[in-house]
């Protein structure tokens, strides 16, 4: 069965679209435009896609029942038309990370906030933290489940991240947290007079400004969402105080420190600059003397070029025992401005109805490599 060039994109996007594959397996082409499955395990193909239940796999129309495709398994490797890639760790999907400064990700989200009828997106500032807020207590769940871990200290700063703290400990009072919430400077308006209402209401315990240190020693995990792409200089009072606490816990000895909370940091961890010049480990090393080292990092939109930093070990333990890990979330940016900015092949990361991903092991993105995808459209459709 061959098919037109449209249905050709569809099927690479559907494909695209559940995930990624199993360890060791690919996804390929045939020449007559059919995808088939590649298990370099067991050195087979298959029409099978492995993520599909049998019934659903074969409703697709993508299986002839158990049948390999016409290609071997040598002919396949040689020559037909590769879709994902392989590697021995976790994921098989070639995904790739793309990181942006400080300034862009201002730009993105005035560009969210402005009105459609000036070129922007209409969004309210509110619906933007909700999904945040959300994504960050799903990171922090699947990390450190509340089975596990379940005093919760959340330590909101001064700015959006600190309401995106506040959004996740709502959340995460209904999943079996017990939730207390350091938040030593309320921002100004409505809005978190509102997200500070609804914790009240859901029976949170605010901790005083000066108890910081003592809630931090209570907790089972705390998720730092003191400040984001806007920290600047060196760190005032009151959150000084608090990122010297983190940093100072991140000091001891290994043998005190398995009794330290682990952090969960929001888009950027507390104190680290937003901004990395480049990429070179040299830089990257220099770590600002009021610095901690999360366990966890959400990033929201897409990372910030700090982050390459983090992501140099991700994936391996922390010195208090901890896998690494990264995630990303704050899925709501419309495919107009992921192409604009260069998002799009990061944002298919994203399985199906997940609110985040797990980013740790990514790699980075090259200059221009999601604009290849125009050509990779293009050619599929002169095909
Ligand atoms: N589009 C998105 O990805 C969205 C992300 N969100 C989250 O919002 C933050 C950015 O919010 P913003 O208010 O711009 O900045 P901060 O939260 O970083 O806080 C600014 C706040 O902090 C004060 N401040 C800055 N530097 C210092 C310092 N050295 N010492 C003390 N205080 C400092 C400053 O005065 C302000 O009061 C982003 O990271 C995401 O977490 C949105 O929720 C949704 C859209």
């Amino acid at each position: 069965m061959s098919s037109s060039p449209d249905s050709v994109a569809e099927m690479i996007a559907n494909l695209k679209r559940l995930g990624d594959l199993p360890p060791g397996w690919e996804a390929r082409m045939t020449p007559s435009n059919r995808i088939y499955f590649v298990d370099h395990n067991t050195k087979s193909t298959t029409w099978a896609d492995p993520r599909l239940p049998q019934a659903a796999a074969s409703a697709s129309g993508s299986v002839d029942g158990q049948q390999p495709p016409a290609t071997s398994y040598e002919e396949a490797t040689r020559q037909d038309r590769r879709l994902s890639s392989t590697s021995a760790g976790s994921s098989s999907t070639d995904h790739a990370l793309r990181y942006i400064s400080a300034s862009e990700a201002a730009a993105i989200d005035e560009e969210l906030m402005a009105p459609h009828s000036e070129g922007g997106c209409g969004y309210m500032l509110p619906q933007l933290m909700e999904i945040a807020g959300l994504a960050c207590a799903q990171a922090l769940a699947r990390s450190y489940p509340p089975t596990s871990f379940p005093q919760l200290l959340v330590a909101a700063g001064p700015g959006n991240q600190g309401g995106d703290g506040l959004v996740a400990a709502r959340h995460a009072v209904l999943w079996g947290y017990d939730v207390r919430v350091w938040y030593p400077k309320q921002a100004k308006g409505e809005l978190f007079q509102a997200l500070r209402d609804q914790l009240e209401a859901f029976d949170i315990d605010f901790v005083d400004a000066d108890d910081f240190d003592d809630a931090f020693a209570q907790a089972d995990v705390v998720l730092d969402s003191i400040f984001g792409f806007s920290f600047k200089g060196p760190p005032r009072p009151p959150f000084a105080s608090a990122l010297e606490t983190l940093r100072d816990e991140s000091r001891l000895e290994f043998v005190d420190r398995v009794t330290r909370p682990p952090v969960v940091s929001v888009d950027i961890p507390s104190g680290w600059p937003v901004d990395a010049p480049t990429t070179s480990s040299s830089e990257q090393e220099e770590a600002p003397e009021l610095s901690f080292h999360p366990e966890v990092v959400i990033s929201l939109t897409a990372p910030k070029t700090g982050m390459r930093r983090f992501q140099r070990t991700a994936g391996q333990r922390g010195e208090g025992g901890q896998p690494q890990r990264h995630f990303l979330g704050g899925r709501f940016i419309p495919p107009s401005m992921a192409r604009k900015y260069g998002l799009r092949g990061m944002m298919r990361g994203y399985r199906a109805d997940d609110q985040v991903v797990e980013v740790t092991g990514w790699r980075e993105a090259e200059d221009g490599e999601d604009d290849e995808e125009d050509e990779d459209e293009e050619d599929e459709e002169s095909q």
